[in-house]
């Protein structure tokens, strides 16, 4: 036999996909939040892992019950804020723990119009878009990755794409005139804490929505860098964008068998394959990143 030594690497563990529904109730008209939390701890925890002792292993069971507890004892708020109050307490209460990450997606909820007003505690889903935090806090530092998944844009006009090589395997027909679509997933790394992370979120999405809306694109990766361009412009307390957009195909269809033209108005949209453009932009003089992206 061979004689091997084996060591073990980067470890953690916590709860995945805690779903957490809360209903403050203001008088008749409620207010709700639904979220999906995920916990991640690190720390001296090879002892679990080699002998089996669990003597400093937070259970999983615990973190989820810690959530639920959590949304009680005071309003979730902000999801940003609620991730930061987790992740301190786990690192804070806990001493072998020694770095924790919480992430949040959060669901949105529009309330379903009852002959043309907003009822009271009836609601409607708003759609797959969702609101994204992930937190890390190590010693007394902090990360904030704050951001949005499964947003999706569509602009029938202000798109080409063109000028790309051509070998033997290229088909693709040189356009001045497309349909663009994405489902923008976006997450952008905070300097420091900020207070004001709900608009911050609000101002980041309009920032990116403008400017997928208004700029005139010669490439989905042109488009791309102007919106992290534009966040970064804009947004003092955004260090570093990254984005994930995949390029939802429209095709014109050949309507000439039917005795058609098609004049760029009806088209098949593919659902696979799709191109994918991900890229980051940040500011050159960034702070460092430290654990803020994956993998924890
Ligand atoms: O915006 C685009 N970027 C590409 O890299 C690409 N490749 C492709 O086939 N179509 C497109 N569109």
């Amino acid at each position: 036999m061979i004689s091997l030594a084996v060591i073990l690497g980067p470890n953690q563990y916590g709860k995945a996909e805690v779903r957490l529904v809360t209903v403050k109730r203001d008088g008749l008209v409620h207010h709700i939040k639904d979220l999906t939390v995920s916990t991640a701890l690190r720390g001296e925890l090879a002892a679990t892992h080699l002998t089996g002792d669990n003597s400093v292993v937070v259970a999983t069971d615990t973190q989820k019950n810690t959530v639920y507890a959590f949304a009680k004892e005071s309003p979730v708020g902000e999801i940003e804020d609620f991730a930061l109050r987790l992740a301190r307490h786990f690192v804070d209460r806990f001493g072998h723990i020694t770095s924790a990450r919480v992430m949040i997606d959060e669901h949105g909820w529009d309330r379903i119009a009852v002959e043309g007003k907003p009822h009271e505690h009836s609601f409607l889903r708003s759609g797959a878009e969702k609101r994204t935090t992930a937190v890390t806090v190590q010693d007394d530092r902090s990360w904030v990755v704050s951001g949005l998944a499964d947003l999706v844009v569509l602009k029938s006009a202000g798109s080409e794409f063109h000028g790309f090589p051509r070998d033997e395997y290229t088909t693709l027909a040189e356009t001045d005139d497309r349909i663009l679509a994405t489902a923008v997933t976006a997450r952008w790394r905070h300097q420091g804490e900020n207070a004001g992370w709900g608009e911050s979120f609000r101002e980041v999405r309009r920032i990116m929505l403008e400017t997928f809306a208004t700029k005139h694109s010669l490439s989905l990766q042109q488009t791309l860098y102007s919106m992290g361009e534009a966040v970064l412009t804009h947004r003092p307390e955004v260090a570093e964008v990254r984005l994930s957009l995949p390029n939802k195909h429209h095709f014109a269809v050949d309507l000439s068998p039917f005795g058609l033209t098609n004049d760029n108005e009806v088209f098949y949209a593919a659902d696979r394959p799709y191109g994918l453009i991900e890229g980051t932009v940040l500011r050159d003089d960034a702070e460092d990143a430290g654990p803020a992206w994956n993998p924890h």
